[in-house]
Formats: structure tokens, sequence, C-alpha cells
């Protein structure tokens, strides 16, 4: 996610924010950035396992292909008690509202995997850019986790493919390959992997060229009605996940579920 003020500052590289993945891992993305602690500055929120810089001073994600995101941390989701899950998923709300109501121009530039929290948070970018390759999927794959997905990420999801497409995707919990994707209207843009870059920052340009004040009052009253159906209800969709993940039910699911992908791996 690339941040335009910083971008049009000259500083693309200096304000990244987030741990870097552990050794062996994929990055669980937004998540791993502190935003409950002091007001997070979104210029802050590159992808957080995109180290480095190149000579130009430009971002490098290609240090960690394959994933953009693999969602939300699970790990965070299972086996912890229920405060530890009232805050985590304060922070969640947080970012994604952060994210969604930012005026800046976000350009999400999507070079690898994009499931569940990758894609809100690809989805609350103004534009998408997706790297062409098969295994790139993106989507809201929460129902084969066993779990729902929050009012919310069903809300981003209408608002860009539509009721129909999002309801059997969500039900079904497709994972769309990117010339779907393209299709359905989920990204922008696909284009070959090397390209991911410059084509999210042409696309940035083209957004910048248009008056700010304008751009920005028109994004907010596109997007206002959405964000505002969470924040009348955040301490009862906060209360509503917490209740729902600490069923048994639900954590047996999510704990066979990552044990599944641990086992993949090996
Ligand atoms: C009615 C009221 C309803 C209220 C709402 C209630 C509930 C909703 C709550 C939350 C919504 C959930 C949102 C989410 O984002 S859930 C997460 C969804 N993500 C996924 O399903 C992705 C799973 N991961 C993968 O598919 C693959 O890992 C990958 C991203 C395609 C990458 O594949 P790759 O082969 O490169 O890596 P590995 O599979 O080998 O994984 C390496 C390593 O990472 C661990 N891991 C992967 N994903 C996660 C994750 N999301 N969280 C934690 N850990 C993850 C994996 O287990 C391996 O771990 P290891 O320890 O073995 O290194």
């Amino acid at each position: 996610v690339w941040a335009a003020k910083a971008w049009r500052e000259g500083d693309p590289g200096g304000t990244r924010a987030g741990r870097r993945p552990r050794a062996g891992s994929v990055p669980t993305g937004f998540l791993d950035v502190d935003v409950t602690s002091a007001p997070l500055a979104l210029e802050c929120l590159y992808t957080p396992w995109a180290p480095g810089t190149d000579s130009d001073g430009a971002p490098t994600p290609q240090d960690c292909p394959r994933v953009f995101s693999a969602g939300l941390d699970l790990t965070e989701m299972c086996g912890r008690n229920p405060a530890h899950y009232a805050e985590y998923w304060k922070a969640v709300q947080e970012l994604w509202l952060r994210t969604y109501l930012s005026s800046l121009v976000l350009v999400a530039a999507i070079n690898g995997a994009c499931p569940a929290g990758g894609c809100i948070i690809a989805l609350a970018c103004d534009c998408r850019v997706l790297a062409d390759n098969p295994k790139y999927h993106i989507g809201l794959n929460e129902t084969l986790l066993g779990i729902t997905a929050p009012f919310w990420f069903k809300d981003a999801y209408v608002n860009t493919i539509g009721h129909r497409a999002s309801e059997q995707a969500l039900q079904l919990g497709y994972l769309f390959p990117p010339s779907e994707a393209l299709q359905v209207g989920l990204v922008d843009q696909v284009v070959p992997e090397d390209q991911v870059l410059s084509t999210a920052l042409s696309e940035m340009a083209r957004w910048l060229a248009v008056p700010d004040h304008a751009r920005q009052l028109t994004k907010n009253m596109m997007r206002k009605a959405t964000a505002d159906r969470l924040l009348r209800q955040r301490d009862a969709d906060i209360q509503n996940f917490v209740s729902f993940i600490c069923r048994d039910s639900i954590q047996k699911s999510l704990q066979v579920y990552l044990e599944k992908l641990r086992q993949r791996k090996g």
C-alpha cells in the first residue's frame, strides 16, 4: 500500500511501520502494525514486510514475493482470552477505518496472495493492481475457516463487486485468481509481476492529478455511509466478535485450519 503524501514528499521508503515477519513465516500483514497506541500516521502504512528501497528510493516489495498479506493473524484469534480478542478486534476496526477513510490516495500493489484481511485492506484502497500469477488469489475466504466475514468486510465487498457476486463468493469462501478478479471488478488492473510497482505508480499519478480537495470530498461522500455503519456499532461489533470467536466450535475450526496450514508447509 502506497501512501500518496509520503510518495509526493519523496520519502517512499523511510516511514515504513510494523515488524518483519518471522523467519519462514508469511506476513499476516497489517496487524503487525500497532494501531492501538499513538495516533497512527497512515503515511506509515507501507506493506510492513517490504524491506529496503531500490537505488531510486522506491520500495521493493519483491523482497517478499508470493504473499501480499495472509490476512489476520490467526494466532491472535486462537487460545487467547476475551480481553485479548476485544483489543485485537478494536485494532482491526481502527486500521480499516483509518485506511478506508484516509484522505490520501492509496494504491494497493498486490504482489502475492491476498486472502480475507489482506483483501479487506486492499479494498480500503482507492485502486488495486494485481500481479498476473495464477497463485495470487484474492477474496474473502472466511467460510472456509469455519468463520463468518464481519458485516463491514461484506459491505466493502458488495460496494466493490456487487451483491450477487458477493453473496456467491462469500458463501463459497471463493478466492479469485487474477483474471476472474479483474472480470468481477475486485481489482482494477492485472499486470505482469515485474510491472506491478510501476503500474501502481502510474495509477497514483493519475489520481494525484485531480485537485485534492475535490477528490477528498468525493471520496468521503462515497465512503461515509459504509464507515458510519461500523462507527455506530463499534462496541457491539467487538462484543459479537468476542462471543463468536470464544465459542468452542469456532476455536476448534480455527485450530484445525491453522494446523492444516502448518502441515501443508512440511
Ligand atoms: C456472527 C458474528 C461474526 C463476527 C465476526 C467473526 C469472525 C470473523 C473474524 C475474522 C475475519 C478473518 C479474517 C482473516 O483474515 S482470517 C485469515 C485468512 N487467511 C488465510 O486463510 C490465509 C492462510 N494462509 C495461506 O493460505 C498461505 O499461508 C498463503 C498466504 C497462501 C502463503 O502460502 P505459503 O506457502 O507461502 O506459506 P505457508 O502456507 O507455508 O505459511 C507459512 C507459515 O505462516 C502461517 N500462516 C499462514 N497464514 C497465516 C495466518 N493468517 N495467520 C497466522 N499464521 C499464518 C502458516 O501456518 C505457516 O506457519 P509456520 O509456523 O509453520 O511457519
